[in-house]
């Protein structure tokens, strides 16, 4: 058996690549536009068919064996890091991948994905997709996946945990003992039963957790934007003042949005009960750190959970205790009943390697057929069954600007075929079409490219044959 120094080396920034000349085991003989799809006509180099072996994926951030063995067995060429890269690195390996695989530290802006010549889909192997800007994405044709609730349940798990051990300052006497010193106290120690659970965004993350608070005695309520139905008692309160003012423990469970951002600052503190305690594991900008920071040294708050940052760090090994990061991390540290950890509240070997799954899954789904169900930026467009094991047979993904007149522009330039099977949807200001057509000659391959990439409204195209 390895040694865990052995089998952690072994893992350390392992690049894999698949057999360029490895037969894809989709059924579908299709050509990847591993063009840019992007640029123009003139810049495009000869069309040839859909090799799995030519798709290049990126894989960052620790993403999870099960995904690197799924794109592995497509026949892609897969690059895994253990860690995210600084801008310069990522710019540079973006160029010209088809894919990439990320999860919550990679951001991946307008500047960088403006490098991305070829790429075609991202996969964020979490929740979260704040760190990728979607509009920007979506304007560039590139479609975007996550995993909306594999790790909900880890998330809700951890929370549950910390919210008992706030309760009965177990931070506090495991450091103590730690370093040496037996401190037996129940002053201001607490049972968790017959309190009561605030719950900021009763999504995913906040109804599961919301299931155990019950069976932990806890009275549940809970405030969102919207009306959502509750599990067990729970309640939703409208008024925040109101929900803030009834909360024992208060933790966040909402998207980083403009509207999230320093959701609970000063005035939303002094709103709450005297000796509360808060809890985040939903992202750093939804707690304002140095208003916390205060309430607690008034003792308005008796504890905090924090499991996520403004600013974190990229890598294991990393100090988040850095002014450069978070200038306010030494007075942090410093108060009591505080629990910080690193951002682990997705991080389970069932919620990785589900993950893991679902999104390599969803990813090549994209890459092999066109289809974006589970994309979080993409009107979602699948065509049941393949019929493109025959020779003649073409699939369009036709990715493009939600204006009139599209569809009758298209299928007049795929009227000289026959059209199999369509399929189109938008979302707001994107639309994406898939059609099978038959009694294509090799031929005219190019020249269908070549007219569907001289209409107006084209984002991005690839033809799959
Ligand atoms: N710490 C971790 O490791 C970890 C793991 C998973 C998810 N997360 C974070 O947790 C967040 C929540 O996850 P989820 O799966 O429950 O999401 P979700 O989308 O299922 O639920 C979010 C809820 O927040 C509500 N909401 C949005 N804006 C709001 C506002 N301004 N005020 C009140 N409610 C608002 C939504 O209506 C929704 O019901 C994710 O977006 C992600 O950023 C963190
Ligand atoms: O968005 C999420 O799912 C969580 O923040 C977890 O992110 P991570 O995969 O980077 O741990």
């Amino acid at each position: 058996m390895s040694s865990p120094q052995e089998i952690q080396q072994a893992f350390q920034n392992i690049s894999i690549s698949g057999s360029p000349n490895r037969v894809s085991k989709s059924p579908v003989q299709s050509f990847m536009n591993n063009l840019p799809h992007r640029l123009s006509v003139s810049k495009q180099k000869t069309l040839k068919p859909f090799s799995s072996g030519d798709i290049k994926v990126l894989l960052l951030e620790n993403v999870n064996k099960t995904a690197i063995d799924i794109l592995t067995k497509q026949g892609y060429q897969v690059e895994f890091h253990k860690a995210s890269l600084d801008e310069e690195t990522l710019i540079e390996k973006i160029k010209d991948v088809h894919c990439i695989g990320i999860r919550s530290k990679t951001k991946l802006t307008a500047k960088v994905l403006s490098h991305a010549k070829n790429l075609v889909s991202i996969g964020c192997f979490c929740i979260g997709t704040n760190q990728v800007d979607l509009e920007y994405a979506t304007k560039i044709g590139v479609a975007v996946f996550n995993s909306p609730f594999s790790n909900s349940r880890s998330v809700a798990e951890l929370i549950m945990a910390e919210i008992v051990c706030l309760a009965r300052q177990v931070g506090d006497r495991s450091i103590e003992l730690h370093t040496g010193t037996w401190n037996k106290v129940s002053n201001k120690c607490w049972e968790v039963r017959g309190k009561t659970l605030g719950i900021i965004g009763y999504g995913h993350i906040g109804s599961q957790l919301s299931v155990l608070a019950e069976a932990f005695g806890m009275h549940v309520i809970y405030y969102d934007i919207v009306g959502i139905m509750a599990i067990g008692m729970a309640k939703q309160v409208d008024d925040l003042n109101e929900f803030l003012g009834q909360a024992d423990f208060l933790t966040c469970h909402v998207p980083e949005t403009s509207e999230t951002k320093n959701l609970l600052s000063l005035p939303q503190f002094a709103a709450m009960k005297d000796g509360a305690y808060v809890l985040n594991a939903s992202r750093g900008t939804v707690i304002d750190i140095p208003a916390l920071i205060q309430a607690m040294k008034v003792g308005k708050i008796a504890g905090a959970a924090l499991d996520v940052y403004p600013q974190e760090p990229p890598k294991n090994g990393d100090k988040l205790f850095v002014d450069s990061l978070n200038e306010w991390t030494s007075e942090l540290v410093s108060l009591p009943n505080v629990i910080l950890t690193p951002h682990i509240g997705g991080s389970t070997e069932e919620a990785q390697s589900a993950i893991g799954v679902e999104v390599s899954q969803a990813l090549s789904k994209y890459i092999n057929e066109g289809s974006s169900v589970g994309s979080v930026n993409f009107p979602e467009v699948s065509l049941r069954g393949l019929s493109l094991d025959q020779e003649d047979t073409v699939r369009v993904l036709y990715i493009h600007h939600n204006v009139p007149g599209v569809l009758k522009t298209v299928n007049n330039i795929l009227s000289d075929h026959n059209i199999e099977k369509q399929f189109s949807d938008s979302q707001t200001d994107i639309a994406y079409l898939i059609a099978d057509i038959s009694g294509v000659d090799q031929k005219d391959i190019k020249d269908i490219y070549d007219r569907l990439n001289a209409t107006e409204a084209k984002i991005a195209i690839r033809l799959l044959y």
